[in-house]
């Protein structure tokens, strides 16, 4: 898929823009602080209603104005599709094909997103909690069943911390109940973890080939599910549940002292291995890298295998940070297939011999206007 044009109006520090956006590279060009990222926002937040940045939607509207609107067109092989999304004190609206949706969450999957930050080396570096915030979000937008799953378990896991506090504090005395706890709890955990797997093997495959291109097959990256399920009883949510009811047996008496719940998916972690090492701990910088890109650029195939079109890419100042051959690997990796859209402040950094027929834009303070000289945007 690709978005055709692009509409701001009173969006961030844009009075009015108006956009016709090239199929392939879009490089937006400009100094520090005049509405680069900006940019990449408004086609953030035209695909998923919210910002990537703030929480809060007001951030989004001009200082001077009282409501922003964004509107786009997405090409799809399914045809082409109008989108609108406006933002006011009363809240947001969302229009596909000019009709107002009801839900929000029926606007969301007409333009698929993916965007790379120098933040997401936080996948490789940073603690588990970003890497079970990156498995819940990715496999959540793919799979409705999943987010399901997770709602459930968390609400459960909630009243199971609040008995085991209850217990711990002799408020409580039956511990039959908390038996009734455990096996819901296991009985969600044990499905939430499969599906983990079954995505993660997915994932992997395609990063592993990228990666192993990276690195001109001096590497190998691998993904490690790290539960304290043991390996054997992996293999179906039926096993894993039965393992996990028994893991709330075998450590009771740690739970009940610690006053939490310490066995299930929201203890796991992911680790990635290089070479059979944990990049993480062993890693240089650069393999760090190398992994956080394999990672995102397998999304954009397992987005593509998922859905049957290739999401549009959003590189908020990246490629600045990898090496020459780093670029040259994702250059080459979205070339002809995945529209994108790039923000830098020079293009020298940047082995332009490499973007084929980029559509450049010049941004100023709140203003943006199409490179004459670049390739002109598809007029499809
Ligand atoms: N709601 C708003 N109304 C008006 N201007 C805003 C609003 N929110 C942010 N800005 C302005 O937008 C500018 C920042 O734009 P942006 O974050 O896109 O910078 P950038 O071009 O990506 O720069 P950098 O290269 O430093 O990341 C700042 O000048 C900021 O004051």
């Amino acid at each position: 898929m690709y978005l055709q044009e692009l509409q701001l109006q009173n969006f961030r520090n844009y009075a009015a823009a108006d956009l016709k956006l090239g199929k392939g590279i879009n490089v937006l060009l400009g100094e520090n602080a005049q509405g680069k990222t900006n940019l990449l926002e408004a086609i953030y937040a035209l695909a998923l209603t919210r910002s990537h940045r703030t929480a809060n939607d007001h951030d989004l509207i001009n200082w001077e104005a009282k409501t922003a609107k964004l509107a786009g067109r997405v090409v799809k092989a399914s045809g082409t599709t109008p989108l609108e999304l406006t933002f006011s004190r009363q809240g947001k609206r969302a229009k596909i094909n000019h009709l107002e949706q009801a839900r929000l969450s029926q606007y969301v999957g007409q333009l698929n997103v993916i965007l790379f930050a120098p933040e997401d080396l936080a996948i490789v570096k940073g603690a588990p909690t970003v890497r079970r915030r990156f498995m819940d979000m990715e496999f959540g937008q793919m799979n409705p069943r999943y987010l399901y799953n997770l709602s459930q378990y968390r609400t459960l896991l909630k009243q199971r911390n609040r008995y085991l506090k209850d217990l711990q504090h002799h408020q409580q005395h039956d511990l039959l109940f908390l038996g009734v706890l455990s096996d819901q709890l296991a009985a969600y955990g044990a499905e939430i973890i499969y599906q983990r797997l079954t995505m993660l093997r997915k994932l992997e495959h395609w990063a592993q080939t990228i990666h192993a291109e990276i690195s001109q097959h001096r590497e190998t990256l691998a993904f490690r599910y790290a539960t304290q399920v043991a390996d054997k009883d992996l293999d179906d949510p039926k096993t894993i549940c039965a393992a996990l009811t028994a893991l709330y047996q075998k450590q009771q008496a740690k739970e009940l002292y610690q006053g939490t719940t310490l066995i299930g998916p929201h203890r796991d972690d992911l680790h990635f291995q290089v070479n059979d090492k944990n990049v993480q701990t062993f890693g240089s910088q650069g393999q760090q890298r190398t992994t956080a890109l394999s990672v995102k650029l397998a999304e954009i195939d397992l987005m593509k295998a998922e859905t049957g079109e290739y999401p549009v890419l959003l590189l908020d100042d990246v490629l600045s940070e990898l090496d020459d051959a780093r670029q040259t690997h994702l250059l080459t990796a979205i070339q002809d297939k995945v529209q994108t859209f790039i923000t830098t402040t020079s293009l020298s950094g940047i082995t332009r011999q490499l973007i084929k027929d980029p559509t450049i834009f010049h941004v100023s303070a709140g203003t943006v206007v199409a490179d004459e000289s670049s390739d002109q945007a598809s007029d499809e």
